[in-house]
């Protein structure tokens, strides 16, 4: 395979991750298009499933959709109670993921995000809450039980503590159902959270976890629920996670692929955003065509270079595994 990279560099609404331009880039195959976008602080061997994520993408080798649209979660970021209403209100979303924990936030800003996320949702909604593994064993079984009343019932708590053994712990000691998400990032994480039962629910990331077909063989493996989550890709690389999450045998949760709206711009003519809380499901990734016509949305020459050597390291490491 030929790799004629395009690098994107797109400015985000909101500090999200810790980031506040994604980069990544996107090329060309037999079959379509694929995204390329592993977080800067991951080393060479880490990246290299997320391009065989996008290696699949490109040769257009997806299995078929088992349906046509993919319900998502709204994600909302460790904002103020206004921002989080609004954020919420207009989604059209019935499901609410809220980041909780964020460094320099108190429990008491956690408490005020997820009532105004209750109180814009209704009833009927859907509240789950993202930990990123900040909390230790003691302050996630206290911090839950609060947040499961503020939220007027949680749906589930998203990697509460770092380590699987934690999660293994606090499943066993609180009621909200627990769900893995950084625990699952290489190809054996997903067994180990099933034997270790320190999971109710598998949050799966197409590019880390080395693309479609190869997320359908894990989620059939370990017999867990599964959310397919971005990782914050633009609509080129969102299209791989709808078409995961549009060919797994049960999707009962909505699924974390709204992130697109947390760009400025996004690399398709037509961003892969949700209407009616919905994504479509796509046979292939949407073409780029914003990104290759507007000079604005791509990174400095600088940065292309460091991909394109990124990406030749990634060629050379597989190379040395030969
Ligand atoms: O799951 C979602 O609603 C959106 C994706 C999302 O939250 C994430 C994407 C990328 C990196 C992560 O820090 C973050 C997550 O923790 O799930
Ligand atoms: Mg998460």
């Amino acid at each position: 395979m030929t790799y004629a990279l395009h690098t994107f560099s797109l400015p985000m609404t909101t500090r999200f991750r810790g980031i506040t331009e994604r980069e990544g880039v996107v090329f060309e195959g037999a079959g379509g298009w694929g995204e390329w976008s592993p977080f800067l602080d991951y080393d060479t061997p880490e990246v290299e499933p997320w391009l065989r994520c996008a290696e699949e993408a490109a040769a257009g080798d997806w299995p078929a959709p088992l349906r046509e649209t993919v319900p998502v979660n709204v994600t909302v970021p460790a904002v103020g109670p206004e921002r989080a209403h609004q954020i919420v209100a207009r989604s059209g979303c019935a499901t609410a993921k809220v980041k909780v924990a964020d460094p320099g936030q108190s429990l008491t800003d956690d408490i005020a995000r997820v009532e105004a996320v209750r109180d814009a949702l209704g009833s009927s909604g859907r509240v789950r809450i993202d930990v990123n593994g900040l909390w230790s064993v003691e302050e996630a079984v206290a911090a839950i039980g609060v947040l499961d009343r503020a939220a007027g019932g949680l749906e589930y708590v998203e990697q509460p503590c770092p380590t699987v053994e934690e999660l293994a712990d606090v499943r066993r000691k609180v009621d909200v159902p627990v769900a893995a998400d950084e625990s699952i990032r290489r190809a054996a994480d997903p067994y180990r959270v099933r034997d270790l039962e320190a999971a109710d629910v598998a949050v799966l990331k197409v590019q880390p976890l080395g693309g479609v077909r190869a997320c359908l063989r894990i989620a059939e493996d370990i017999g867990l629920p599964c959310v397919v989550s971005s990782a914050l890709e633009t609509s080129v690389g969102m299209a791989a996670g709808v078409a995961l999450a549009a060919a797994l045998p049960e999707l009962p949760y909505a699924c974390g692929l709204g992130t697109v709206s947390m760009f400025t711009a996004d690399t398709a003519a037509e961003p892969l955003l949700p209407s009616a809380g919905a994504l479509p499901v796509l046979s292939t990734s949407p073409a780029p065509e914003r990104l290759v016509a507007e000079q604005a949305l791509r990174a400095t020459p600088e940065r292309a270079r460091f991909w394109q050597q990124r990406l030749e390291d990634v060629l050379a490491y597989r190379e040395s595994l030969r």
